[in-house]
C-alpha cells in the first residue's frame, strides 16, 4: 500500500494516463500489429498524439521522416499537418515501408502526399533542400542521430521543428550509471541542441522522450 502512495509511483500513474489521453483507433492499432509482425516499434501512443498537435501547431506543410517504420508516427504527423503537407519518409527496409504505405491508405492519405524513399539517411538527407522544410522528426534508433541532427538543421527553415523521438534513449539517459554508447550520443545530442543559440528546446517526457527543437 506504501508503495501504491510513493511519488513515483504516482507518477507514473500520471505518465500513463497522459500516454492513453486520446486513446487509439483502428488505423493506428493495425498499424501496431504490423509492427508487432515485423518487429518495429512505433512511436507510443501519447508520442503520436503530441507528433499531430506539433504539426499543427507549426502549420507544416513540407515534413520529413527518418524511420518509416510501420507508419504509425507518419500518419500521426499528417493527420495535423496542412491538407496540402508532403511528407517525405526515409527506411532502407521495403517491409516497412510496405506496412506504412498500408497505414497512410488506410488512413485515406492520398499517394501524393507522401514521398516514400528506400535507403539510408544519412545519405538521402544530404540531398534534400537546405531551408526547405517545415518539421523533420528523427526516429530510425541508430547511431547516426548526430549526422541526422546536423543535416536537419540545414534543412530547417527559421521557425522549423526538430523532433527527437526516444530520446532518453530507453529511460537510460537520466541514470549516470548507464554508459551505454547509444545513452551517450543521446546525452550528447541533448547537450548539442540545448546549447545551441539558434534553437530554443525542450524535453518532453512522452513515451521515451521527445526532445523538440525549434529554430530561431
Ligand atoms: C523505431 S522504428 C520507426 C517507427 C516509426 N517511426 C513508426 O512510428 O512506425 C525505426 C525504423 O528506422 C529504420 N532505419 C534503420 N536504419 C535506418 C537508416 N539508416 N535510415 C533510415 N531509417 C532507418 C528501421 O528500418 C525502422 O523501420
Amino acid at each position: 500500500m506504501k508503495a501504491l502512495n510513493s511519488p513515483h509511483t504516482a507518477k507514473h500513474a500520471g505518465w500513463l494516463y497522459a500516454e492513453q489521453h486520446r486513446g487509439e483507433d483502428p488505423v493506428l492499432e493495425a498499424a501496431r500489429a504490423r509492427g508487432e509482425d515485423l518487429g518495429v516499434r512505433p512511436v507510443s501512443e501519447g508520442a503520436a498524439a503530441t507528433l499531430t498537435v506539433l504539426a499543427a501547431s507549426s502549420n507544416a506543410r513540407a515534413l520529413v521522416e527518418v524511420g518509416t517504420g510501420v507508419g504509425v508516427s507518419g500518419v500521426s504527423l499528417l493527420r495535423g499537418a496542412t491538407a496540402q503537407a508532403v511528407l517525405t519518409s526515409i527506411d532502407p527496409d521495403p517491409e516497412h515501408l510496405q506496412a506504412a504505405r498500408q497505414a497512410f491508405a488506410d488512413d485515406g492519405v492520398p499517394a501524393s502526399r507522401t514521398r516514400l524513399i528506400t535507403g539510408d539517411a544519412a545519405v538521402v538527407l544530404r540531398r534534400l533542400t537546405t531551408s526547405g522544410y517545415d518539421l523533420v522528426l528523427l526516429d530510425a534508433g541508430t547511431p547516426d542521430v548526430p549526422v541526422y541532427v546536423s543535416e536537419a538543421l540545414r534543412m530547417l527553415h527559421s521557425g522549423g521543428m526538430l523532433i527527437i523521438n526516444d530520446a532518453l534513449d530507453h529511460d537510460r539517459v537520466p541514470r549516470p550509471a548507464v554508459r551505454e554508447e547509444s545513452t551517450r550520443m543521446m546525452r550528447e545530442v541533448e547537450r548539442m541542441l540545448r546549447d545551441d543559440e539558434r534553437l530554443v528546446t525542450t524535453m518532453l517526457g512522452t513515451g521515451t522522450g521527445l526532445l523538440v527543437a525549434v529554430v530561431r
